[in-house]
């Protein structure tokens, strides 16, 4: 069996008085679907974030490649592509801009790829038109043609099927599965009813329901 990249070790998050999670210890392999799930306001976002090295506010233990990550920060954060449930792109930027700005300080790219990859979202014809006169679905799309030229082992997605459509979700469920046969890490979290095989799942506490 491979060694996990990440690991967390009895991780343990309070926010505003209020416990998220404590003793959460799980292991993220290379080549598997991890879902984060759990009702609003559990933790979900507040745990890939933590996962990402985004937020400091939590105890407890996170390893990568079996050691500490806190003292190898720039390799952890060279080796993990996040996306977060705002998609992050910037409205006054053209799709081809914004996929440049994303891929700054990774891997060189050239046009043609980030082309192809816009095309491999759907946004074929809408390349240099500025963002904001695009739609929330085609907005996010943008988003995620950053996964058609991703190399990094893990990916760390909150929430990215929001506002997209049904073939365009059956499309990054694909994706994410080849991804995870290719050998990639990928945790999620998401209110879609995932078709996704053998996933980890993680579970985070119950809340009221209404
Ligand atoms: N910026 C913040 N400052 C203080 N508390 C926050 C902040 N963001 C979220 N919280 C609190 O942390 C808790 C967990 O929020 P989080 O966004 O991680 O939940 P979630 O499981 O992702 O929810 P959802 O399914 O609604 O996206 C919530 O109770 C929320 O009120």
């Amino acid at each position: 069996m491979s060694e996990p990249l990440l690991q967390a070790v009895n991780l343990q998050c309070e926010r505003d008085d209020r416990m998220l999670f404590r003793d959460l210890s799980f292991s993220i392999l290379p080549g598997t679907l991890t879902r984060v799930e759990g009702p609003n306001g559990s933790g979900k976002t507040t745990l890939l974030r933590i996962l990402a090295g985004l937020n400091d506010a939590w105890s407890g233990d996170l390893l990568w490649l079996g050691e500490s990550r806190s003292y190898q920060r720039d390799e952890f954060v060279r080796n993990m592509l996040y996306i977060g449930h705002r998609p992050g792109i910037k409205p006054l930027l053209t799709p081809m801009e914004n996929l440049r700005a994303l891929m700054a300080g990774r891997k060189a790219v050239s046009d043609d790829l980030l082309r192809q990859a816009l095309t491999g979202t759907g946004l074929a014809g809408f390349e240099d038109v500025p963002c904001r006169r695009l739609s929330a679905g085609q907005q996010r799309r943008v988003a995620l043609a950053r996964l058609l030229i991703a190399d990094e082992p893990l990916w760390i997605l909150d929430e990215v099927f929001t506002a997209i459509d049904i073939d365009g979700v059956a499309a990054l469920e694909t994706l994410l599965v080849q991804r995870a046969r290719d050998g990639g890490a990928i945790v999620v979290t998401t209110h879609h009813d995932l078709q996704l095989p053998s996933m980890q799942r993680i579970t985070l506490g119950a809340g009221d329901d209404f």
